[in-house]
C-alpha cells in the first residue's frame, strides 16, 4: 500500500518535500546527511558510494527468509524517503549466487499464522521493489531463481553475469507448487504472455545467453563487469527527469500493482491453504531432500 501511495503522489510529494527542505535548512541538511550514512543491517547491506548499492548476504544461496525480506522492505523504504537518493542497484554479496528465492524452509511444517505473515512479507518486498520510485538496477552475478528471479524483474534494468551455468527464471512448477498471479503478471510485463505461458508451465530456468534472448534479462557482461556496467546504466538512466520517468513507470505498473493491493488478503489466504496441504508439503520436503542429496 505504500508503495502504491508513492506511486501515485510520487513527483508532487518529492517536490514538495524539495521546499520544505529549503525551507527547514540546517535540520533537512542534517536529516541528510543521517540518511546518507551506509547502513549496516545483518543481511541486506546498503552500500553508498558512487551509485546506491543493496547487498543481499544471507549465506549460502541469499534464500529469501521472513527476517530477509523484512529487513529488505525496511531497507528499501529508507532510501526510498533520502531525498538524496535517487537510484538504487540490487545485487548479491555472493559470486555466483543472485537469490535460491524463497527460503523453502519458510514453507515448510509451519503454523499458518507464520505463512500469513511470511506472504504478507513476500508481498511488501514486492510492493515497495516493483512500485519504487527510484531507478531499480539488478546486477545479477549468479543464478535467479524464482523469487530471485521476480525481485529482477521488478528493477527497471538488469545486467546478469555472461555465464552459461548461472540461470534465472520462475521454476516454481518444478517445486510443485505454483507462481501467484502477480509474479505471472510480472514476467508478462517483462518477457510478455507467450513466452511466459511456457515458462511457467514448464517451469524453465534460462542460462544467461537464453534469458538475453527472451528478453528476461537487457544486457550481459563478464562477472567482473557487472557492477561497474550496472553503476554505469545508472548514470544513463538518472540523466532523465525524475518526474518524467516517475510519472511514466507509474503508468506502466499502477495496474498491475494495484491488482495485488486489491486482493492481497484473498492472496495470502490462498497461499496459507495451498501450502498447508499434505500434497505440497511432501513435493517441498522431496524437492529439499533432493537438493540436499545432489552433493
Ligand atoms: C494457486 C496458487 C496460490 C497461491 C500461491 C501458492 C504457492 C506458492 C508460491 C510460492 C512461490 C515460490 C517462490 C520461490 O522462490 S520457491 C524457491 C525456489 N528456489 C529454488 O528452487 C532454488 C533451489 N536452489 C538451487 O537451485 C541451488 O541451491 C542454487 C540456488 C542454484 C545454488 O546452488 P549451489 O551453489 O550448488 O548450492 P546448494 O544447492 O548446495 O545449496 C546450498 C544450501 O542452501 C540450501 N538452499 C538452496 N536453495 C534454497 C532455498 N530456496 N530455500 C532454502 N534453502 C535453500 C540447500 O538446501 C543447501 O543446504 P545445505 O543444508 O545442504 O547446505
Amino acid at each position: 500500500m505504500a508503495a502504491q501511495a508513492v506511486l501515485r503522489s510520487s513527483a508532487p510529494a518529492r517536490l514538495l518535500s524539495g521546499s520544505f527542505y529549503i525551507r527547514k535548512g540546517v535540520l533537512a541538511s542534517w536529516q541528510h546527511y543521517q540518511s546518507r550514512r551506509p547502513f549496516s543491517n545483518e543481511k541486506v547491506l546498503v552500500e553508498l558510494d558512487e551509485s546506491t548499492v543493496m547487498k543481499m548476504k544471507n549465506p549460502p544461496v541469499n534464500s529469501l527468509s521472513l527476517d530477509v525480506l523484512t529487513e529488505f522492505s525496511i531497507s528499501l523504504e529508507k532510501l526510498e524517503i533520502d531525498r538524496g537518493c535517487r537510484g538504487v542497484i540490487l545485487t548479491s554479496a555472493f559470486p555466483k549466487i543472485f537469490s535460491a528465492g524463497l527460503d523453502i524452509t519458510e514453507m515448510c511444517g509451519k503454523s499458518a499464522e507464520h505463512y500469513a505473515a511470511f506472504w504478507r512479507a513476500v508481498q511488501e518486498m514486492w510492493l515497495k521493489l516493483y512500485g519504487s520510485n527510484m531507478v531499480t538496477i539488478a546486477a545479477i552475478n549468479g543464478s535467479s531463481p524464482a523469487g530471485g528471479c521476480l525481485m529482477a524483474m521488478c528493477c527497471d534494468y538488469r545486467i546478469m553475469a555472461d555465464n552459461p551455468k548461472f540461470a534465472i527464471g520462475l521454476n516454481e512448477t518444478q517445486l510443485g507448487i505454483v507462481a501467484p498471479f502477480w509474479f505471472k503478471e510480472t514476467m508478462v510485463n517483462t518477457v510478455g504472455n507467450r513466452v511466459t505461458e511456457q515458462s511457467l508451465q514448464l517451469g524453465q530456468m534460462y542460462p544467461a545467453p537464453d534469458a538475453l534472448k527472451i528478453g528476461l534479462v537487457d544486457k550481459l557482461v563478464t562477472e567482473e563487469k557487472v557492477q561497474s556496467t550496472a553503476v554505469a546504466a545508472m548514470s544513463q538512466w538518472l540523466a532523465v527527469p525524475d518526474h518524467a520517468r516517475q510519472i511514466t513507470k507509474s503508468i506502466m505498473r499502477k495496474p498491475t500493482i494495484d491488482n495485488l493491493v486489491k486482493h492481497r488478503e484473498a492472496d495470502i489466504n490462498n497461499f496459507v491453504s495451498f501450502i498447508t496441504k499434505d500434497s505440497i508439503q511432501k513435493s517441498l520436503q522431496v524437492y529439499m531432500d533432493r537438493l540436499k542429496q545432489k552433493k
